[in-house]
């Protein structure tokens, strides 16, 4: 049998039944399992960005053409042109190891970033083998069945087999910026434009309002998305600003490097040294303190610390966020979802007769009830004989509730008329309506914010009647709404109006009303939210919370997570009555935004950054794509937000949950803290290497150190920098002290004053050491032994007092950097060895020692840096 080729040339100009049958595949229950793996095997993975692909090979092709190699490379000639044979056969196994060590550093910090992409990738709900499941969109193939979703970034291109109001923004494709209507039942010719298919989605493009199920026509290249981009492009995430300034740092310094590296062997030559050995020590010095290692250390800080984010439920989209999110002083959170459970339950169904719900709805709640589920924009999926709803929370819940009570016969609406036209939830006027066919004529059910709705009601159900409402009705019924808002609940108005015939505008549908009561949700705050809020203010971040919902209800759930003391609380009109100035005046006054819409929201983010806030925002739905976008760090919801908002942000919370934003928080200061350190002492290592060298031949003697031995120092220095700092744990105060202020350049005073005091510390006590031994008439080689020893000690002694900027040791504890002590075995072991190994230390140029020779090379560096760690208790903590 010859396998049929599932590809249809004009989708649009067909049926969906005759699409289906094309691309062999039932609506009804979807591609097999087996089958969509074999599409995906014969037409290829769904995509148009390929991830980085990092190897260990290709970190080592491009880091083995580095300016570094290439200098080392020509010391090991000169070497052997000028030297002997064992010298460049030294010299080539240390480079070798060198360019391991370095390939490999960055191997992981490459590794771990390339990673995060992975993490981020989408989803799509697709029907396979009868059920919906969420498929990653990478393996969608032509013939699955897809579920669209507000929100939702199509990932192919589809014919939509049956929709209801379904609206998709084509911006990316035709430049269109209003969405376009869509529509299953349209049959099209062959020969329509592109932007007028409207019985078709296209792959980029996001659904606006509505629902449908479509089925995939052409994946990847073969969408018309893939014919513009025109070929698939590798993603390769841009720099942050830190990776930026620590380039331009290390070029920076690699000029002062250079700089020194001429000056130690013209003064060498002054003072008599042999020339030859004058340029090789300038090559390997320039080699060594050349800072090249200043942006994989940031890479790998940087790389780790998101790795170790991913971990926690935080998937950083975006480098930059995982800096930024030390920097944070303001938390702008919305409720739902957020703050709260998202796990809405229906409480109260308020009708003219009855308002609580304790067991079993009456017949005016159960009628209550069977509207509310009538209009929502939720979806019924049928899944081996359960139902499941997705969709916006509220409506899931009612929808939900209508369902237990046996209340729920349609497919995709839930009332049981059919469904003619829909009109979406807009959060300005925050209603939403749909128009069912009615017995007589069609019917309009609306439902939204109480104040929204009342003012277009015009009467209301009491005893299967409608009576028309007076105003001390409205009084009372705003005050009903209002109490239950008082509790926390989330109060819903219902209203129906039969239309009179001919085409009405929405505006004129929603109007002239009659009420049929109130839904009332709940939706508890998350109970670790209190204390997540409490850590950031000791944190000096303030929350705000900024949300859709009604004041009474904002102030409840503000009360039980400890948000506001004051009460102070602004709506969405009193923000419209401000103007920018007193707007950004008023948002560091206050912590609580109700009534508001997505545009309030960028407004108020923009208030907070012209009060020089740096601001994370939390959101979920299409709407909140420009404040998302807008902010320092934008949080999208990973379970319950929308494609567009995952992508507009540059990080996820995988689980929703606000509690892990103060998570995030700590790591973000925690990988800032340890960049800083890792710098630090990178930095005091060159600082204290090149001042050795100066100092020794500014005395008019032979470089302390012999080039190979520059080189193996080199080495160990490089991997104690690069990884002790990124498995630094966070400092006990990482939370307790107020954010970083950014306008704060990285290199500020107290880094450059600690560079070179611990940098000058490490030269005292080696040079001391040095001096010593010659002027006790030991031979230069012993003195050189007797220095490399110590600089291997105090190398070493210094990462573990540079653990901390003001913790001393004795509290941080030995064991709480995982890497350092296994590392300190492995210098003493190999230092050992290379004592050891005769062939070996002389490969390295160095002598055998005595006890007492020992004594001094570890005892002195040991002693000396041991006032870093006692300068501390100045200020304890
Ligand atoms: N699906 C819905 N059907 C009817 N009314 C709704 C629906 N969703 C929200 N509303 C009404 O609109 C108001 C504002 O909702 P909106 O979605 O803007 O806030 P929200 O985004 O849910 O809140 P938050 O910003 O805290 O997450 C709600 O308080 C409710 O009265």
């Amino acid at each position: 049998m010859s396998a049929p080729s599932p590809v249809v040339e004009h989708g649009h100009a067909a049926s969906p039944e005759d699409v289906l049958e094309q691309l062999e595949v039932d609506p009804a229950h979807g591609l097999g399992e087996q089958e969509a793996a074999g599409r995906l095997a014969r037409f290829g993975p769904n995509r148009l960005v390929r991830p980085r692909r990092v190897t260990f090979w290709r970190v080592l092709r491009e880091e083995s053409t580095e300016p570094m190699i290439l200098l080392l490379l020509a010391v090991a000639v000169l070497y052997g042109v000028w030297g002997a044979l064992e010298d460049t056969v030294a010299i080539v196994v240390v480079i070798a190891a060198v360019v391991l060590v370095e390939v490999f550093t960055e191997y992981r910090a490459k590794a771990a970033i390339a990673s995060l992409s992975r993490l981020s990738s989408r989803t799509a709900p697709a029907l396979r083998g009868g059920a919906v499941r969420e498929v990653p969109t990478e393996n969608l193939v032509p013939g699955d069945v897809l579920v669209l979703r507000v929100g939702e970034r199509l990932a192919a291109d589809a014919r939509l087999i049956e929709s209801a109001g379904l609206r998709v923004d084509e911006s990316v494709l035709t430049g269109e910026s209003m969405p376009a209507d869509k529509d299953a039942d349209a049959v099209l010719t062959a020969d329509t434009p592109l932007g007028q298919r409207s019985n078709l989605v296209f792959a980029g493009t996001t659904v606006a309002a509505g629902r449908a199920r479509a089925v995939v026509l052409s994946t990847a290249m073969d969408t018309e998305l893939g014919r513009i981009t025109g070929l698939v492009v590798e993603a390769k995430p841009p720099r942050t600003a830190l990776q930026q300034t620590m380039r331009d740092l290390a070029r920076w310094l690699a000029w002062l490097a250079l700089g020194f590296s001429v000056l130690v062997p013209l003064l060498g030559l002054l003072g008599g040294q042999p020339w030859r050995e004058m340029i090789l020590t300038g090559l390997t010095l320039a080699f060594a303190t050349i800072p090249e290692e200043l942006p994989i250390i940031i890479s790998m800080v940087l790389g780790l610390g998101a790795y170790r984010l991913s971990r926690r439920n935080v998937v950083i989209k975006r480098l930059r966020a995982a800096e930024a999110l030390g920097t944070i002083t303001v938390v702008a959170t919305d409720k739902t979802g957020t703050v709260t459970e998202n796990r809405m339950s229906l409480s109260h169904l308020v009708t003219g007769e009855s308002e609580a719900l304790d067991g079993d709805p009456d017949a005016a709640q159960r009628g209550l009830l069977a509207l509310a589920a009538g209009c929502t924009d939720a979806t019924v999926v049928h899944q081996d004989d359960t139902a499941h709803v997705l969709g916006d929370p509220t409506d899931v819940a009612l929808l939900e509730a209508a369902h237990r009570h046996g209340l729920l016969p349609g497919q995709l609406g839930g009332f049981s008329g059919e469904l003619l036209a829909e009109y979406p939830f807009d959060a300005r006027r925050k209603i939403i309506s749909a128009v069912h066919r009615g017995d007589d004529r069609p019917l309009l059910i609306a439902k939204g914010a109480p104040e929204a709705m009342l003012g277009r009601c015009s009467s209301r159900l009491v005893g299967g009647r409608a009576e028309v409402i007076s105003e001390d009705d409205r009084h009372h019924l705003r005050d009903q709404a209002d109490r239950m808002a008082a509790q926390g609940i989330r109060v819903i108005a219902v209203a129906t109006r039969e239309l009179p015939g001919g085409r009405l505008g929405r505006d004129e549908a929603e109007t002239d009303l009659v009420l049929a009561g109130f839904a009332g949700l709940t939706d508890p705050a998350r109970p670790e939210v209190a204390d997540a809020v409490r850590d950031l203010r000791q944190a000096g971040i303030r929350v705000v919370m900024i949300t859709g919902d009604h004041p009474n209800t904002a102030r409840a759930i503000a009360a039980e997570i400890g948000l506001e003391r004051t009460g102070s609380l602004l709506t969405g009109p009193q923000i419209d009555e401000l103007d920018d100035d007193a707007l950004a005046e008023a948002a560091s006054a206050t912590s609580l935004f109700a009534r508001t819409t997505p545009e309030h929201k960028l407004r108020l983010v923009r208030a907070l950054h012209a009060r020089r806030e740096i601001v994370a925002v939390t959101g979920d739905g299409v709407n909140d794509t420009p404040a998302l976008a807008q902010a320092d760090v934008g949080i999208a919801m990973g379970a319950s937000g929308t494609d567009v908002a995952r992508e507009a942000a540059n990080l996820v919370l995988a689980d929703d949950d606000f509690a892990t934003i103060t998570r995030a928080v700590r790591e973000g200061r925690q990988l800032f803290d340890n960049l800083r350190k890792g710098v630090r002492y990178y930095l005091s290592c060159k600082v204290g290497l090149l001042a050795t060298a100066v100092g020794g031949v500014a005395l008019g003697l032979p470089v302390p150190f012999t080039p190979i031995q520059i080189v193996v120092l080199e080495m160990f220095m490089d991997i104690a920098g690069s990884a002790t700092f990124a498995a630094e744990p966070a400092e006990s105060d990482a939370m307790r002290r107020s954010p970083r202020d950014l306008r704060r350049p990285f290199l500020d005073r107290p880094l450059i004053i600690a560079i070179f005091t611990c940098g000058a510390t490490l030269f005292v006590a080696v040079t001391s050491i040095y001096l010593g031994a010659v002027w006790s008439g030991a031979p230069i080689a012993t003195a050189q032994t007797l220095a490399f020893t110590g600089w291997m000690v105090g190398y070493l002694a210094l990462a573990w007092v540079m653990r901390s900027e003001r913790t001393p040791l004795v509290r941080l504890g030995m064991r709480s950097n995982g890497f350092l002590p296994p590392w300190t075995l492995v210098t003493a072991a190999s230092l050992t060895l290379i004592m050891a190994v005769p062939a070996v230390r002389d490969a390295l140029n160095l002598t055998a020692l005595t006890a007492g020779q020992w004594l001094v090379a570890v005892l002195v560096p040991v002693l000396a840096v041991v006032w870093i760690d006692l300068a501390k208790l100045r200020h304890p903590r």
